[in-house]
């Protein structure tokens, strides 16, 4: 007879999520956590109360945290709350998942290079303020590029000028809509960040 040893609860590494809207991207990280990702998602923080990004953790039992300029009015009262609540979750990493505000210098500082950043663009192409959400694809579609596409970067203090960790391109099609392209780039997005993620836990 076989005897096989259990494999010891081995505690995973621990990600949290910050995410302002819909949260789709951040459901898929939460349902490939422990699978597909060797990471446990610790924690979602919004600065929406009412973001589908909280309602997609709070249907999978994820701890959430809202913090905004509602909860904390004070911009460096905030960057220190957001520490607190990252350190006091023993965050390792922080998947920033179409979170609309800029983290402060604080935040930075404590989790320095253990902050990523998923863009719907192929950065430096349309980053930078103003370019978020539908903004990025409606640009795209003025200029009438033929590419775009998503970027996976470590997040700095001005808006996607970090380091660029991964990238995957995106046709653009005639016709295209802002919808259309979306809908294109982010299920480009979801495979390149889950991936990246896949190999940094690995
Ligand atoms: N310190 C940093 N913080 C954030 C970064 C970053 O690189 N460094 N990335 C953004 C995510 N992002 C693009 O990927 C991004 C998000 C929002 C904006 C923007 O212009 N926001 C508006 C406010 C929008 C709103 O209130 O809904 C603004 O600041 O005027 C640009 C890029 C996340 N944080
Ligand atoms: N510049 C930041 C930015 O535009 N982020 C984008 O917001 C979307 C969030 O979708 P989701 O809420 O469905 O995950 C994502 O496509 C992400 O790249």
């Amino acid at each position: 007879m076989r005897v096989t040893t259990p494999t010891p609860d081995v505690p995973r590494a621990r990600l949290a999520i910050l995410a302002s809207g819909t949260g789709s991207t951040a459901a898929a990280i939460m349902d490939a956590a422990g699978t597909t990702i060797d990471a446990t998602v610790a924690l979602v923080i919004s600065n929406n109360s009412g973001s589908g990004a909280l309602e997609h953790a709070r249907t999978r039992g994820v701890p959430t945290l809202h913090l905004s300029g509602v909860t904390h009015p004070d911009p460096d009262a905030l960057d220190t709350a957001m520490v607190e609540a990252l350190a006091d979750a023993r965050i390792e990493l922080v998947v920033l998942a179409g979170y609309m505000k800029k983290l402060g210098p604080r935040t930075l500082d404590a989790f320095a290079g253990l902050v990523v950043n998923t863009h719907p663009a192929l950065l430096p192409a349309y980053g930078g303020q103003g370019m978020y959400g539908d903004r990025v694809h409606a640009a795209v579609l003025a200029d009438g590029a033929t590419q775009t596409g998503a970027s996976v970067h470590v997040v700095t203090a001005e808006y996607d000028e970090g380091p660029v960790l991964a990238q995957a391109v995106v046709p653009v099609e005639p016709g295209d809509d802002v919808a259309a392209l979306r809908a294109r780039v982010q299920a480009a997005e979801k495979s390149l960040l889950l991936d990246w993620l896949a190999t940094h836990f690995r």
